[in-house]
């Protein structure tokens, strides 16, 4: 399952942010450092498609699309030298998939930290470049040495040459430009920056809506296709915890149309290449996990291996047109469902059903 690893500085908000995606309970203080330790918990994908679909079948069982969220201790100006909680978590960047940064906003004289959330940005990014920046360097100087006795090593070297460049100015991997033969190189020197990143810009609670103004800052800064939120993340915590009817009064007396959390969750997964596909009848609407351009057999083989193994064919409809039909046993009679076979490419919303042999 992608993970999803939250970085920011000490204090601002990652717990809290935790907490409120996997509705556990770690520690969240008003101290610095609060988090030593990170851990690992799983987030719904929230799906108004997939409760739809239950909701016309009358479905039993419901099951959601879920990501890894890990937690990670704060990082300080320093913390690739060891400053602070130092290297330690370094390593725990280096094993998630996606960066959610949580940029402290939010003001409040009791707990310590800067509310500033670009120079947030600046400090955890220089932190990540220059760990990346380190340890490229290690890197380049083992390669350099085993490229004297095996010259097939020049292009990576040249690879690992370019990206040490683009470090060494101060610019993470994922707004480098570097091509995709580079980033290939790159993939296998766990870099904490060649991963997709998000920012969440946790504010006050008096104004959950944020400053459009400051995101689209904060977004440019990050580089063109990058998601930028704002949330007041102790408010969504909150949120969390009421029972869905509160939950709805609370939203509509705050003016708030979907929580922050449903929107975050669904963005990291979508911006992990991560896209659904349903499958749906009476005993249960289920939606299953794919990466961006998976063909039918691949698709077919993550709900069950044998389904890929004896892989016939499989027949489809597009969520909102089954909805329209009425059911999947009209959508049948109507002559509605695609036949499909191995080669076909699932778009997201795709409801399947695999004819398989085995
Ligand atoms: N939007 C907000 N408005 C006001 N207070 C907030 C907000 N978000 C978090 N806080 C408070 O800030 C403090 C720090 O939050 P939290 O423990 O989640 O930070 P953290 O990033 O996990 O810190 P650490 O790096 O120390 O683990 C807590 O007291 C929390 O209640
Ligand atoms: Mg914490």
């Amino acid at each position: 399952m992608e993970r999803l690893g939250l970085v920011g500085l000490a204090n601002a908000g990652k717990s809290t942010l935790y907490n409120a995606l996997t509705g556990s309970n770690t520690l969240v203080a008003t101290h610095p450092f609060a988090t030593t330790e990170s851990v690992v918990g799983e987030a719904i994908v929230p799906d108004e498609r997939l409760d739809q679909l239950a909701e016309l079948h009358e479905s039993k069982k419901l099951v959601y699309a879920h990501i890894q969220v890990a937690d990670i201790a704060g990082l300080v100006s320093g913390s690739s030298t060891g400053a602070g909680l130092g290297n330690r978590f370094l390593g725990q960047i280096r094993e998630v998939d996606g960066i959610v940064y949580v940029l402290r906003a939010f003001a409040d004289e009791q707990i310590v930290g800067d509310s500033d959330p670009l120079s947030n940005l600046e400090t955890l990014e220089l932190e990540l470049t220059l760990a990346d920046l380190g340890s490229i360097e290690g890197t380049l100087d083992r390669r350099r040495r085993a490229a004297r006795a095996d010259k097939s090593l020049t292009a990576e070297i040249e690879a690992l040459e370019l990206a040490r460049d683009v470090l060494a100015e101060g610019t993470p991997i994922y707004r480098s430009h570097l091509g995709a033969d580079v980033l290939a190189v790159l993939h296998n020197s766990f870099l904490l920056t060649n991963k997709r990143v998000l920012a969440v810009i946790n504010t006050d609670e008096v104004n959950p809506h944020g400053d459009p103004g400051l995101e689209a800052k904060v977004a440019s800064y990050l580089g063109a296709d990058s998601v930028v939120l704002s949330a007041s993340l102790k408010l969504e915590s909150e949120l969390a915890r009421l029972n869905p009817d509160e939950r709805g009064e609370m939203l509509e007396a705050l003016d708030i149309e979907r929580p922050a959390l449903d929107r975050i969750a669904e963005a990291a997964y979508r911006a992990l290449d991560r896209r659904t596909f349903f499958t749906t009848g009476d005993k249960e609407s289920h939606a299953w996990t794919f990466r961006a351009g998976s063909n039918a057999v691949v698709c077919a083989g993550v709900i069950h291996s044998d389904l890929a193994r004896g892989f016939i064919r499989a027949e489809v409809i597009f969520w909102k047109d089954l909805l329209e039909v009425g059911s999947w046993s009209k959508a049948k009679a109507a002559g509605k469902l695609r036949l499909e076979g191995k080669d076909y490419l699932v778009a997201d919303g795709d409801v399947l059903e695999i004819r398989f042999n085995v």
